[in-house]
C-alpha cells in the first residue's frame, strides 16, 4: 500500500535534500509538489494544506535556525511530518520497548474483564480482524480471549467466527439470549467474566452505509457494555470516503483506535493519513491478508520510514523472529545483534520466507531496494531455493562454522544440492556481508541500523 506514496515522498525529498539551501522560491515549489503527491493519494483538500503549512514551518524553522546537514534536517523534517500526522503521545516509545508491552499499552489491557467492541460497515474485514486480534492476544499476551458476534441479522457471520476461532486457544462464546442485541452484548460480557476470560472481543453487524438503525444500536451497545476499546475497522482501500464514515462512527460513540484492513491491496495512503487527523484517534493495527496472522502493530514511525524509501528493519527483525518458531524473538534479535546469526539461522529463516508475505513483502521492509518486477522476485525466489539446497547439503560443522570450506568441501556441497560451486561461493560472500552488517548494528539506534542497511544493499 505504500508504494504510491514512497515512489511520490521518496523521490521528491531525496531531490531537495540534495540541496546545501533552499530559498522562498524553492520552499513553495517543493511543498507544491508534496501537495500535488498527497491530493494524487487520495488525501483530502483541507488536510492536504494543513500537512503542508505544517511542513512549511518546519522547514522555515529549519532555514532559521540554520544546521549543519540541511539536508538531513529536510528529510527529518518531512519524517517528522508524516508522524505527527500518523501518531499521538502513544507511540512515543513503541519504537523502543518490545511488541508484549505495546500491545499491552495500545489496547489499554488492565487486570479483570478487558472489553473490546469492534465497528465498521459491512465487507471492511471486521469479522476476520475480531479472530485475528484475538488469536495475537493469546499469542504474544499469554490472555484467555473470547470473542463473540453481536451481528443478529446474519446467522453466517457467527459461524465465520466460530470457524476461525477453531484450532486456535481462541474460544466463541455463543451467548444463549435472544430478547435484543443489547441484551445479548450484556449477557456475552457477563459470561465472559463469570468464566473468567481476561478479554471479549465483541463483533457488531456491519451495515453497507452509515444509517440511523446502525448507529442507535451500536451507541447502546456501547452504554451497555461500557468497553475498554472502541476499534473503528476500516478498509484502506476506500480512500476519502474512510475519514467521513470514520468521523460517523466517532460522532456516534467514543472511538478509541482504528484498524486499517487491506494494507497489502493497492490503496494510494490517503486513507491511513487521514485517520488520525479526521476521527482524533490513532491507527493501533493494520491487516494485510486473508491469513489470520496478517495483523500487526500499527508503527508510525517505521511507517514514516518506509514512505521516506528508508526502510524498517525493526519489522523485519520482529518478522524473522515470528516465523523461526523454534527460537524465541529476544534469541533471534540477540543472534543478529552479536553476530551469532549462523548459516543454521539463515536456513531457518528463509525456509519461512514464504510465511512472510513473500519476498515482495520483505523487500519492501528493507531499505533502498527498488520495486522489483514479477520476473526479477521468480529470480529471488529461485536463489533463495538454491541457497536452502546448498546450505542443507552441508555437515552441520560446515553450518555452524563456513570458514573451513575449502575448494574440496564445496564441490561436494555443489554436487549434493545440483549447484555450481561459484553458487556456494556467492552464498558465502552474501552471508558474510549479511553478517558483518549484523555485527555492526550492535547496540546501534534504529536509524543507524538503516542507514547501514541500506549501504549493504546499495552495493
Ligand atoms: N486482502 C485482504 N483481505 C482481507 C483482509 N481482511 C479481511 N479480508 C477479507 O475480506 C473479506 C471480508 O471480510 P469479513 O471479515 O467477512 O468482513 P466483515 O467486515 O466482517 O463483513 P460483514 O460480516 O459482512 O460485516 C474476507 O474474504 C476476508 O478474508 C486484509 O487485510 N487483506
Amino acid at each position: 500500500m505504500l508504494t504510491f506514496l514512497k515512489e511520490k515522498i521518496s523521490t521528491l525529498v531525496k531531490k531537495f535534500s540534495s540541496k546545501s539551501h533552499l530559498n522562498s522560491d524553492e520552499i513553495d515549489s517543493l511543498l507544491k509538489q508534496i501537495r500535488v503527491a498527497l491530493l494524487d493519494a487520495d488525501l483530502s483538500l483541507e488536510l492536504t494544506s494543513i500537512f503542508v503549512d505544517e511542513l512549511r514551518l518546519k522547514i522555515e524553522m529549519i532555514n532559521k535556525k540554520g544546521v549543519v546537514n540541511y539536508g538531513k534536517a529536510i528529510c527529518d523534517a518531512m519524517q517528522s511530518q508524516i508522524v505527527d500526522f500518523l501518531s499521538n503521545d502513544l507511540y512515543e516509545e513503541a519504537n523502543s520497548e518490545n511488541n508484549h508491552n505495546t500491545l499491552k499499552r495500545i489496547l489499554n489491557i488492565k487486570d479483570g474483564l478487558n472489553v473490546i467492541l469492534f465497528l465498521g460497515l459491512q465487507g471492511v474485514g471486521k469479522t476476520t480482524t475480531v479472530a485475528k486480534l484475538a488469536i495475537l492476544l493469546t499469542q504474544k499476551l499469554g490472555k484467555k480471549v473470547a470473542i463473540t458476534s453481536l451481528d443478529e441479522t446474519r446467522e453466517a457471520a457467527k459461524e465465520q467466527l466460530k470457524i476461525l476461532a477453531n484450532g486456535s486457544a481462541v474460544e466463541f462464546l455463543d451467548c444463549k439470549d435472544f430478547s435484543s442485541v443489547v441484551s445479548k452484548a450484556n449477557t456475552c460480557v457477563e459470561l465472559a467474566r463469570a468464566r473468567g476470560f481476561d478479554i471479549i472481543i465483541m463483533d457488531t453487524a456491519g451495515r453497507t452505509d452509515v444509517d440511523a438503525t446502525l448507529m442507535s444500536e451500536i451507541v447502546e451497545i456501547h452504554n451497555t457494555v461500557k468497553p475498554s476499546e472502541t476499534i473503528f475497522v476500516c478498509d484502506a482501500m476506500l480512500g476519502q470516503q474512510a475519514p467521513v464514515i470514520g468521523k460517523a462512527f466517532a460522532a456516534a460513540v467514543p472511538i478509541t483506535g482504528i484498524i486499517l484492513t487491506r494494507f497489502d491491496g493497492d490503496a494510494k495512503g490517503g486513507s491511513m493519513l487521514s485517520m488520525k487527523r479526521a476521527v482524533g484517534v490513532p491507527i493501533k493495527f493494520i491487516t494485510s491478508g486473508e491469513k489470520l496472522d496478517a495483523i500487526e502493530i500499527f508503527h508510525p514511525l517505521r511507517i514514516a520510514s518506509r514512505i521516506m524509501g528508508l526502510g524498517d528493519i525493526a519489522s523485519l527483525i520482529e518478522k524473522a523472529a515470528d516465523v523461526v518458531d523454534d527460537i524465541s524473538e529476544e534469541q533471534i534479535v540477540e543472534k543478529m545483534k552479536s553476530g551469532k546469526f549462523t548459516l543454521i539461522d539463515y536456513v531457518k529463516y528463509m525456509k519461512k520466507v514464504g510465511k512472510m508475505g513473500g519476498m515482495s513483502f520483505m523487500i519492501g521492509l528493507l531499505p533502498g531496494i527498488p520495486k522489483i518486477d514479477q520476473k526479477q522476485q521468480q529470480e529471488l525466489e529461485r536463489k533463495i531455493k538454491n541457497q536452502i539446497a546448498i546450505i542443507s547439503s552441508m555437515t552441520e560443522k560446515e553450518k555452524e562454522k563456513p570458514s573451513i570450506l575449502d575448494g574440496k568441501r564445496k564441490m561436494r556441497i555443489a554436487n549434493g544440492s545440483g549447484t555450481k560451486v561459484q553458487d556456494v561461493n556467492s552464498l558465502l560472500r552474501e552471508y558474510e556481508a549479511i553478517a558483518e552488517v549484523l555485527k555492526q548494528m550492535r547496540n546501534m539506534r534504529l536509524g543507524d541500523q538503516m542507514k547501514i542497511m541500506k549501504n549493504i544493499f546499495k552495493k
